[in-house]
């Protein structure tokens, strides 16, 4: 596996010898709270400079943001070595988008190293968090049999069906009972059919993952400390 762009995150900006990832597709005007891990860089600078890397401290971020609201924790070991470059084209080829099919996103966890199981916990992480109008509208609007009526009618109100810049940035909750607390909700929204994203609905549609999927929704425990491992 080869992992650029400071070990698996999208912080570094553009140059002449970087092609940012912040720029690729699956990226681009998604990713935020770049501030947040700034100001820790910043902060680790000042008492221990050029020291820490911004990987380490991407992994830690990532570790206490996921205790703080309600998930698990984990020990992080640190040492990880920041990338000199980075690869806007395996971001753009590599990457998940949302309207993978089941076997696309198995398929792409798969050449990472990780398992159908590693992709359906993971993919718990959307039990917190937004997305722009422009991720899910196709699915909203297309009346699908695999989208509960009621709630794509309330998606509907907050993400127009004409494209704008407005338009297409406008946010939703990706889990729509509990946006801001780490909790199993993401997998029961997608047993009654309110998964957000076609990513997400496609975890529980009839296919291998089904099974997973109905686990985490009853059993909270194993799903935090899977996530954690
Ligand atoms: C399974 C494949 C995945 C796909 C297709 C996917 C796709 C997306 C998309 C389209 C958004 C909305 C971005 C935007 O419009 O601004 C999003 C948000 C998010 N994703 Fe994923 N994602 C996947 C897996 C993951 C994983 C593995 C994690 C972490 C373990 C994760 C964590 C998040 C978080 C926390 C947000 C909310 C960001 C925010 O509110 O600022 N996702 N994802
Ligand atoms: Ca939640």
């Amino acid at each position: 596996i080869n992992l650029q762009g400071c070990d698996a995150s999208i912080l570094l900006d553009e140059s002449t010898t970087i092609e940012s990832e912040k720029s690729a597709l699956p990226n681009v005007n998604s990713v935020r709270g770049f501030e947040i891990i700034d100001k820790a860089k910043a902060a680790v600078e000042k008492v221990c400079p050029g020291v820490v890397s911004c990987a380490d401290i991407v992994a830690v971020a990532a570790r206490d943001a996921s205790f703080a609201v309600g998930g698990p924790s984990w020990t992080v070991k640190l040492g990880r070595r920041d990338s000199t470059t980075a690869s806007k084209s395996s971001a753009n080829t590599d990457l998940p988008l949302f309207t993978d099919d089941l076997q696309t996103l198995i398929s792409r966890f798969n050449n990472k190293g990780l398992t159908a199981r590693d992709m359906v916990t993971l993919s718990g992480a959307h039990t917190i968090g937004q997305a722009q109008c422009f991720t899910f509208r196709g699915r909203i609007y297309n009346n699908a049999s695999d989208i509960d009526a009621g709630f794509s009618s309330t998606r509907q109100r907050g993400c127009p069906l004409s494209s704008s810049t407005t338009n297409d940035q406008k946010l939703a909750a990706l889990d729509l009972v509990t946006p801001n607390s780490f909790d199993n909700n993401y997998f029961k929204n997608l047993i009654q059919k309110k998964g957000l994203l076609q990513s997400d609905q496609v975890l529980f549609s009839g296919g291998s993952t089904d099974s997973i999927v109905s686990e985490y929704s009853k059993n909270p425990t194993t799903f935090k400390s899977d996530f954690a491992a």
